[in-house]
């Protein structure tokens, strides 16, 4: 389609939530478009290649929905005018809208998974297992965070994967591998679509995934943040004497984490960890924290304490099993609902290549994951109070007590301890908390402080 889309998506685009690119200079932008439905609103589905100033390029996906006047009740969702033609040929604009913030372009998406559709070069495959609701519109998450997802009705939520790299998604790899395990700790998968690559020596790219949606869940980000606000509201009472205490659901959290590992190492392959991989894990882990130090300067106070974090990994004795993992496993990552806890979005770390997201791994990267975790919620709160000693420490008992419940559960669970004093997990923990440094800096600065910090006490070898 036109110039003139691309050019309206290289102004709206740097400020989405999901775009992986702030910060970095566009050089060339270009879009490929093709219709998802032709009857009102009108709905395409585009393709936009981004290729950045240091030559490096990353595909999105971006559906849109069109009008021929201004919608004010689509205000928030307006991406911009586009010059086009009307029926007989004259010059008008066409005002584009961020499909997924538009209720009605969004049945579409499932009446083509129900029909098993062929969509220009989109492929829609309904897993067959339960039913697809069929003719409710979708609404937005508003907590979105790196995809963009739609609940259908409370039946369903519609996963849009924003960035397309060639490949199946981990995502839906990992849920339809654990949908025959009928493992109580996973939400269902219903569905997915896939878009050939325009190059056809490349693998198809996930586009989507529609799984059950868990009723009457909370998240346990926003639990765990309730039990910390709960404990720093009562000055002198210690994490275990207050009623929002959260060990016993970090306990279940652990348990639940070593199940779904378990299920995994069933039924995808798993390898014993051989030196090679110890060394070049502590070689990755240099290298991204290489690639790191030129997003966030403030990491060169912390990288001889990290280089040797890293060190020890490649001269460890620790026993390893390789096998698939969460991958970016945090507290907004799992539900907790009536019966339990839920874990989400198997997807890995979206800035990751696919190809390494997808290879064997061991289970501590969840585990520190997690504990990063615990870490964040406890100290979310002292961004605005850095100064507040009192309250630091007590962010730091809340931790502690929560990580250790956490690692309890596990070790209850898989009859294996993975918070003994192991190289592999400092250094895990480490290298999440470098990641997140860039990930903060890039998208909530204000927040950086949380990972630095962690870093410090890291490299000091504290907990
Ligand atoms: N199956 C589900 N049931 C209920 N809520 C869900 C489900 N999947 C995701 N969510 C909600 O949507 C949010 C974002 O989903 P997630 O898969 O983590 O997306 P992203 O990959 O963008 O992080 C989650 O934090 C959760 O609140
Ligand atoms: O979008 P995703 O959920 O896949 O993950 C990205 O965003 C997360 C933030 O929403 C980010 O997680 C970091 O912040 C969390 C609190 O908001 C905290 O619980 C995590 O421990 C911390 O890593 C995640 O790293 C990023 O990949």
């Amino acid at each position: 389609m036109s110039t003139a889309l691309a050019e309206v998506l290289r102004e709206w685009m740097p400020h989405q939530r999901w775009f992986g690119g702030k910060g970095r200079e566009w050089a060339e932008v270009s879009e490929e478009g093709f219709f998802l439905s032709r009857s009102e609103p009108v709905v395409s589905v585009h393709r936009v290649r981004v290729t950045y100033a240091d030559g490096a390029g990353e595909t999105y996906l971006v559906p849109l929905s069109w009008r021929t006047h201004p919608e004010e009740d689509l205000s928030s969702a307006f991406v911009g005018a586009v010059p086009g033609k009307d029926a007989e040929g004259a010059d008008r604009e066409n005002y584009a809208y961020d499909a997924m913030r538009d209720r009605d372009a969004t049945t579409p998406w499932l009446t083509h998974l129900v029909a098993a559709s062929t969509v220009g070069p989109m492929h829609f495959h309904p897993a067959g297992v339960a039913p697809i609701p069929e003719g409710v519109p979708g609404d937005i998450v508003s907590t979105e965070q790196s995809n963009t997802s739609l609940v259908y009705g409370q039946d369903a939520i519609f996963k849009l994967f924003r960035r397309l790299d060639p490949g199946l998604n981990p995502d839906v790899e990992i849920g339809e591998a654990l949908r025959r395990t009928e493992n109580p700790h996973i939400a269902p998968l219903l569905g997915h679509v896939e878009i050939d690559d325009p190059d056809p020596a490349n693998e198809p790219a996930t586009v989507a995934m529609l799984q059950t949606f868990v009723r009457g869940a909370s998240d346990g980000w926003r639990l765990a943040t309730a039990s910390v606000r709960d404990l720093y509201a009562e000055g002198d009472l210690h994490a275990d004497e207050v009623g929002g205490d959260f060990a016993a659901d970090s306990e279940r959290l652990g348990a639940a984490t070593a199940s779904v590992h378990a299920d995994l190492a069933r039924v995808l392959p798993t390898e014993p960890a051989d030196r090679e991989w110890f060394t070049a894990t502590a070689e990755a882990m240099r290298s991204r924290l290489d690639a790191a130090l030129a997003v966030v300067p403030q990491l060169e106070e912390h990288l001889a304490g990290l280089r040797a974090v890293y060190a020890a990994v490649a001269d460890s004795g620790d026993d390893v099993v390789r096998q698939r993992v969460h991958g970016d496993y945090h507290l907004g990552q799992v539900l907790r609902t009536a019966t339990g806890w839920v874990v989400l979005d198997f997807e890995g770390e979206p800035a990751r290549p696919l190809a390494e997201r997808r290879q064997l791994d061991s289970p501590l990267r969840d585990v520190a994951g997690m504990l990063r975790s615990f870490d964040y919620a406890a100290r979310h709160m002292l961004v605005e109070q850095p100064d507040d000693s009192q309250r630091a420490y007590r962010a730091q008992e809340w931790a502690v007590r929560n990580r250790g419940a956490f690692c309890t559960g596990y070790s209850a669970a898989s009859g294996i301890d993975p918070c003994g004093d192991s190289p592999l997990l400092r250094a895990l923990e480490a290298d999440k908390a470098v990641y997140e440094c860039v990930y903060e800096a890039r998208n909530r600065p204000n927040w950086l402080m949380i990972p630095l910090q962690s870093l410090s006490r890291l490299t000091a070898g504290e907990s």
